[in-house]
Order: C-alpha cells, then sequence, then structure tokens
C-alpha cells in the first residue's frame, strides 16, 4: 500500500506525518531525512509493545543512529513527575546533546510524556513520533502538546513542542486491544463534529468496517484526522486565537471525569466520548441545536460501546472545581466549545456554571 504523506506548515517547524501500513523499513529514510544530523536517539517505549520498540530501533540504526532504549510503565499514571526525571536523568548520563533524537513509540501517554522531556531538556531536542494505538495517530502525536498530569488536572504542566516528523504504520494497531481501539474512535468523531459534517456521515456508514478493522476504513480516518487536525494547527499553532480551542471539544467535561477517576477509571477517549455528549446537551440547553444532533453522536459512539454520561457516582461538587482549572478558562469563566452545527462549533464563555452543573445531574 503506498504510503501518505500529510504536511503540517508552520514555517521553520514545518514537519511531515507520514502514513503508511506495515512498511517499517521506510523509516529509516524518513528519520533520516527530517533530522538530517543526529547521531544518538533516545527510544522512549510502552512497556507492552517491546516488539514495535526492536523494530524501530533497528531502522534507526540502519540509518546511522547509536540508540538507548527507555521503557515506561503503560497506562495514565505514567504521565508523572517520576517517569519525566527519569527521562531527564538518562539524557543527562549518556549524555545527550541539542542533536539527540527523543523516539516516542507508544500512544498519547508516551508522546506527551516523551515529547515534554525532549521539549524541556537542554531547552529543546528534535522530537520523532512513532505512534502505535488509534488515538495516538489520530490526534496526540500532531500538534506539539506534550505534558504531563497534576493530581488536581490533566496535562496541567506541559509545553508547546512540534515534532520533527511523525511516522505512522497503521500495521501496529494490530496487537492493539479492542477497548484501546475504540477509544481512538472517540477523537474520531470529534473530528466530523467540529470540522466536517462529511465525515461524521461517513463515519456513521462505515462504523462496522470500522470496527472490523477494515483496512481502507482505518487508512480513511487516520488520514483525514491528521489533516484536520493539521489544518487547525497551522492556524493558531498555540492555542492563542481560539480556534485550536475547537480541538477540545467534550474535552472540559472529559478532563474532570479523567481526574475524578484517579486517571484510571476511564481512558481519554471514553472521557471524551461522554464529555462530547455533555457539551452536546449544554449547547441545546442554550438554544444552540435541536435534540437531533446529540442524538446522532450518542448512537454513533454507542455503535462503538463508548460512554455516553458520565459514572452517576462521582461527586459534582468537585467536577465543577476542576473545571474552573481547565487551561481554557479566562479571567475565573469556564469557556465550553459548543456546536452550532454538524461540523461547526463556536468557543463560547457564556455558558453559566448553573447549566454545566446541570447537565452533570441530569447525565444517565
Ligand atoms: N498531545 C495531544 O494533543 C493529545 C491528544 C489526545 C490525547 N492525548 C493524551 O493521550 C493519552 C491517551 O493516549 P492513548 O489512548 O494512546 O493511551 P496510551 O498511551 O495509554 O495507550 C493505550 C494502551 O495501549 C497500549 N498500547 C499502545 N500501543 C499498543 C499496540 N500497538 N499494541 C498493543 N498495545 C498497545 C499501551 O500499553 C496502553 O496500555 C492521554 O494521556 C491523553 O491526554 C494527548
Ligand atoms: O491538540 C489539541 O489542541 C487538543 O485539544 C487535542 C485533545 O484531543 C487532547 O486531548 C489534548 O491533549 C488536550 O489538550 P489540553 O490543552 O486541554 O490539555
Ligand atoms: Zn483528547
Amino acid at each position: 500500500m503506498a504510503s501518505l504523506r500529510v504536511p503540517v506548515n508552520l514555517g521553520p517547524r514545518s514537519y511531515s506525518i507520514a502514513i503508511s501500513s506495515g512498511d517499517a523499513d521506510g523509516l529509516a529514510a524518513f528519520a533520516r531525512q527530517a533530522v538530517p544530523k543526529s547521531n544518538r536517539a533516545l527510544v522512549v517505549v510502552d512497556a507492552a509493545i517491546p516488539q514495535h520498540a526492536d523494530l524501530v530501533e533497528r531502522n534507526l540504526q540502519a540509518a546511522g543512529w547509536q540508540t538507548r532504549r527507555v521503557t515506561i510503565p503503560s497506562g495514565e499514571a505514567s504521565k508523572s513527575t517520576a517517569e519525566l526525571s527519569r527521562l531527564w536523568d538518562v539524557l543527562a548520563d549518556w549524555p545527550a546533546d541539542r542533536k539527540t533524537l527523543v523516539v516516542a513509540v507508544g500512544g498519547g501517554v508516551i508522546g506527551d510524556l516523551a515529547g515534554f522531556a525532549a521539549a524541556t531538556y537542554a531547552r529543546g531536542l528534535p522530537l520523532l513520533m512513532v505512534p502505535t494505538t488509534l488515538l495516538s495517530m489520530v490526534d496526540s502525536s500532531v500538534g506539539g502538546k506534550t505534558g504531563i498530569n497534576h493530581p488536581s488536572g490533566k496535562n496541567l504542566i506541559g509545553a508547546f513542542h512540534q515534532p520533527a516528523a511523525v511516522w505512522i504504520d497503521t500495521a501496529f494497531l494490530d496487537t492493539l486491544p479492542e477497548r484501546e481501539f475504540l477509544s481512538g474512535l472517540a477523537e474520531v468523531i470529534k473530528y466530523g463534529v467540529i470540522l466536517d459534517a462529511d465525515f461524521f456521515a461517513y463515519l456513521e456508514a462505515h462504523a462496522d468496517a470500522i470496527r472490523r478493522r477494515d483496512a481502507d476504513a482505518i487508512r480513511r480516518i487516520v488520514a483525514r484526522s491528521c489533516e484536520l487536525k493539521a489544518v487547525v494547527v497551522e492556524q493558531d499553532e498555540r492555542e492563542e486565537t481560539g480556534l485550536r480551542a475547537i480541538l477540545n471539544y467534550g474535552h472540559t467535561f472529559a478532563h474532570v471525569f479523567e481526574t475524578i477517576g484517579g486517571y484510571g477509571a476511564w481512558l481519554h477517549g471514553e472521557a471524551v466520548a461522554a464529555g462530547m455528549v455533555c457539551a452536546s446537551r449544554l449547547a441545546e440547553k442554550q438554544g444552540l441545536i435541536s435534540a437531533e444532533l446529540t442524538e446522532r453522536q450518542r448512537r454513533l459512539l454507542a455503535r462503538f460501546d463508548l460512554p455516553i454520561a458520565p459514572k452517576s457516582e462521582w461527586p459534582i461538587d468537585p467536577m465543577i472545581a476542576g473545571m474552573y482549572r481547565d487551561k481554557k478558562t479566562e479571567l475565573g469563566r469556564l469557556r465550553f466549545i459548543l456546536p452550532t452545527k454538524l461540523g461547526h462549533v463556536e468557543l463560547r464563555d457564556d455558558v453559566p456554571e448553573t447549566a454545566a452543573r446541570e447537565i452533570l445531574q441530569t447525565a444517565s
């Protein structure tokens, strides 16, 4: 299958996303082209996928890199100061220099963590993203948001640091467990709601093929998601104008669901799924959309067995308090991304706290 390229045009920080399937050999030339002058590579890998790291490391070595590997325990708890500090220690001990490439092999946890190490060590090292989950292929490996969690809130500590390149090989998905695969689909559905009504309709029409991981369907959803994210990031790289904030649809709710669950009850995509339904209900309440649009999202999410409401036992006050720590909050005002029609959303700062509280109270 021919490999695709999606460009991310950011002037001096521009890079290419390569999308292929089973073309491990292509990685060496691609990485070398993206990072011509570099002789050391720190390969940061999720503990569950040593076989994928072997493949990546072999190819980097073939392209002239001397490699070292750090294995990170799987799961959201690794977006921590302890794991970050371990990466800094290895880099300092080697020692790394400013040409040392950091390579993230894993899902969004590894990308966010290794990316933040790359952003901070020696004030910035080149970063190669090699995403191995659906969620990281369609979202987290692109756009340069890196960081770790704080006990009080998701991704509260972080930096923008664009990768030098993103290498997506959809063959890595062959080993991905079903629940993780479905979680990634929440972010794919997000793109349809916020930017592309036709893409949403495609997801509705091809839900069965997507669920059985049909190769064409996977390639199409990965490519379209990357294109849509790239277009947004190109126009508002650091979330300054409000445009990039649309990628946060459902996340004001999702992040408090993840935090209240101790970063373990729900996967990120599961929290985003329920968060999008809450945001859509909030838009209904504000008179922006009819119930039909929320219902379409609920139906599609349910076809992928994704949650469509928070757990009833989660206490509401700490969730509301958590929303005020959301990075979109300004001057003490909550801000939400709300749909106005399929394929279009707005950043709103006129939603009263009581409305968000009511959504949580009536969620079931
Ligand atoms: N930076 C961004 O723009 C951005 C965007 C979206 C999400 N995120 C972050 O990404 C994280 C979620 O990412 P995720 O869903 O990839 O989770 P993850 O990184 O925890 O990976 C999910 C699970 O899949 C396993 N795994 C990874 N690749 C595998 C493979 N090929 N085969 C078998 N198992 C594999 C891992 O061990 C892990 O248990 C969250 O922390 C979220 O906040 C960041
Ligand atoms: O890239 C973005 O911008 C996003 O908002 C993508 C989100 O899917 C992702 O979960 C991101 O990490 C959330 O960012 P945050 O700034 O709300 O922590
Ligand atoms: Zn997300």
